[in-house]
This record gives C-alpha cells, sequence and structure tokens, in this order.
C-alpha cells in the first residue's frame, strides 16, 4: 500500500491497521455535517415505523387490500419510511447475502480495487467514502460496492456464489418493488398504467449498494454516511444484526432497528418529483459503531433516458398544486448527485421550483 493515495486505501485496511487506537484526522467530520449521536434518546420512537404486511396488498379481499393500499399511502405520505414483512423473501436468502457481501469486503485490497470504476456509470464500483469522483472533504467511515443490475445484470464474479446470490435476490427485490409502486399508484389514484409509462419501469434503472462500515475506534468522530436523501423512486434495505441508521423526522434524528427479516423501504427523490411533493424522500444517514455493520439497499428508479416531473394528471397538479420541480432526465439527475458532496437534499433544491405563492 506504500505510496498510494488514502483514497486508494478502504476503510476496512484503515481500521485494521495494528495498534490503530484513534481515527485518522480525515475521517473526523468537518462542519458541514452535524455528529450522528449514536445514543439518542429517541429510540423507541422507532417503532412507531409503520409496518406494511406486502401479502396484504395482493389480497383478493376487496376490503383487506384497500386497508393495504391507504396504509400504504399513509406510510409514504407521513414517513417516507416503512417496514415491509411476509414479503416473501426467504430469511435464508437475507442471511446468504449478507454472507457473500461480506466474504466480498473480506477479500484482499488487491482484489477489490481491480472493480474501482472510473466514471459514475461504470456498472461495477467500488469505492470508499461517499463517492471516489466527488469533490468530497471529510472522508466518510464506510466502503461502498455498487453494481448495476437492471436493465442488465453486472456483478463480480467474486467470491464464491457472490453473482448468484446477488442476482436471486435483486430479481426477488424488482416483484417486490414493482408490487410496491402499483399500490402506491393506486393510493394516488393514478390511472394503472401512468407511472409505468411515463417513466418506463420496465427498463428501469436498479442499484445494488452495498455499505461496509469497518468497527471503528471512535465511533463519535466519524460518520459512516452524510445525511441525503435517495434518487430514485423506493430503496429496499437489509443489514447484518448491527443498527447504525437514523432518519430525520421532525428535526430529530431516530434510530431504526428494524424488525428481523422485514424490509426498510424508503421513497426516494424521484417519488417526490413524480408525486409532486406529496410523497417526500427523507433525509437519513449512517453512524457506525465499534463492530462491523453491513447494509444493502436496493435502489429502484426510472429507465435512464426517462425525464421526469410532476405526474401529468389532474390528481397531482393542477391550478391549486402547480408543478414544483423542473423535469429532469434520470441519468442527468443521477450524475449530479454522485459527482458532488451530499448535503441533505441540496440536488433536489437544484430543481425546486419556488412558486411566489407558497
Ligand atoms: O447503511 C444504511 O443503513 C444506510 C445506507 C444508505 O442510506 C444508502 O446506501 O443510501
Ligand atoms: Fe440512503
Amino acid at each position: 500500500m506504500e505510496g498510494e493515495s488514502n483514497m486508494m486505501r478502504s476503510v476496512k485496511a484503515v481500521a485494521e491497521l495494528p495498534h490503530l487506537k484513534a481515527v485518522p484526522c480525515n475521517f473526523y467530520v468537518d462542519d458541514n455535517y452535524s455528529l450522528p449521536s449514536i445514543n439518542t434518546s429517541s429510540d423507541d420512537d422507532s417503532s412507531l415505523i409503520p409496518v406494511i404486511d406486502f401479502s396484504l396488498l395482493s389480497s383478493q379481499d376487496p376490503h383487506q387490500h384497500s386497508k393495504a393500499i391507504q396504509d400504504l399511502a399513509k406510510a409514504c405520505q407521513q414517513w417516507g419510511f416503512f417496514m415491509v414483512v411476509n414479503h416473501g423473501i426467504g430469511e435464508s436468502l437475507m442471511k446468504e447475502l449478507i454472507g457473500v457481501t461480506n466474504e466480498f469486503f473480506k477479500m484482499g485490497e488487491e482484489d477489490k480495487w481491480r472493480y474501482k470504476g472510473d466514471q459514475v456509470f461504470d456498472p461495477i464500483k467500488y469505492g470508499t467514502s461517499f463517492n471516489y469522483t466527488s469533490k468530497e472533504t471529510t472522508f466518510f467511515w464506510r466502503d461502498y460496492l455498487k453494481l448495476s443490475v437492471h436493465p442488465h445484470f453486472q456483478s463480480p464474479h467474486q467470491p464464491k456464489n457472490f453473482r448468484e446470490v446477488v442476482w436471486e435476490y435483486c430479481e426477488k427485490c424488482r416483484k417486490v418493488t414493482r408490487v410496491l409502486l402499483s399500490g402506491i399508484s393506486e393510493g394516488l389514484g393514478l390511472e394503472k398504467e401512468l407511472m409505468e409509462r411515463c417513466l418506463d419501469l420496465e427498463a428501469g434503472v436498479e442499484v445494488f449498494a452495498a455499505n461496509y462500515y469497518p468497527a471503528c475506534p471512535q465511533p463519535e468522530l466519524v460518520m459512516g454516511l452524510p445525511p441525503h436523501s435517495d434518487f430514485g423512486l423506493l430503496t429496499l434495505l437489509i443489514q447484518n444484526e448491527v443498527g447504525g441508521l437514523q432518519i430525520q423526522r421532525n428535526g430529530k434524528w431516530i434510530n431504526i432497528n428494524p424488525i428481523p427479516n422485514s424490509i426498510l423501504v424508503n421513497t426516494g427523490d424521484h417519488l417526490e418529483i413524480f408525486t409532486n411533493g406529496k410523497y417526500k424522500s427523507v433525509l437519513h444517514r449512517a453512524a457506525v459503531n465499534k463492530v462491523a455493520r453491513i447494509s444493502i439497499g436496493i435502489a429502484s428508479g426510472p429507465a435512464m433516458n426517462a425525464t421526469v416531473g410532476p405526474a401529468h394528471s389532474p390528481l397531482i397538479q393542477n391550478e391549486t398544486f402547480p408543478p414544483l420541480y423542473v423535469p429532469m432526465k434520470f441519468s442527468e439527475y443521477v450524475e449530479m448527485q454522485q459527482t458532488n458532496p451530499l448535503y441533505g437534499k441540496s440536488c433536489l433544491d437544484k430543481i425546486k421550483i419556488n412558486s411566489p405563492s407558497l
């Protein structure tokens, strides 16, 4: 590793340096970010997060179905984060996925850096901190692997079984996401095919994003991921048994402790745009711990070429609710978000229309 820059060394390698007792100062969180406090007093609020029973969305009983659709609509509007249970993805597959992902991060530095992409849209990108292409000044305590898994599936061929397990998990997640999006459309009262057609969901982008937050000797000084919202429509997140995710609600950071085997879902910037601000994407961040944490998100969005603006429906934009966002090509939005430092919802703010009446 001698002679290589810090950005070419994973945080895992830094964390495992012999005798490391203190965090190197380039990881100290700078003043632009507030420090995460792991021991917030708000742990209990996590239990208020809505729980959606996925199986009821497809219930043949009209009463159960419409109640599930209403619950989903309420969760999107009031929280932007919810836990999905009875999603049909087996516990063993989820465990296997965490296992092979852990094996990936355990590979030698050289093996991992072979997957370092050079461009935002490289289909396989291993890296460290937020994103090596951004002009960030704070280094975050996190290594990552991002794979483009739809419309074309891309994955490293190592470690053993990694590719197969990721593929199977992504296939299952895609189905869950599509049912959720269709339920969300129904809850908004939109014509059945409108979202699918406008956003070209058949060719929708899906990104597998694995985060590895190594054990940290001084977790209170660093941050795993700064406050941000996700691009895309929905993100499906699972984690190993270690906590760290926090979401912002009413100005307070809430620790999230998901129900075992549930999938945590959050609404993304493009659902906010499409719904003209009715369903807002939510700020979240990742604190780190004295033990290693893994989280895996599947972010789903429109097709790369789709131009996303508020839906053309009188239910979404009308004289009382004029469009609040400038339509933008999805790929351009992703590029903007991935090549700039992350400050909260700064990307979304760039395309917000400042309506004089608001
Ligand atoms: O690690 C987590 O829980 C959050 C990860 C996250 O927000 C992301 O990858 O966008
Ligand atoms: Fe996120």
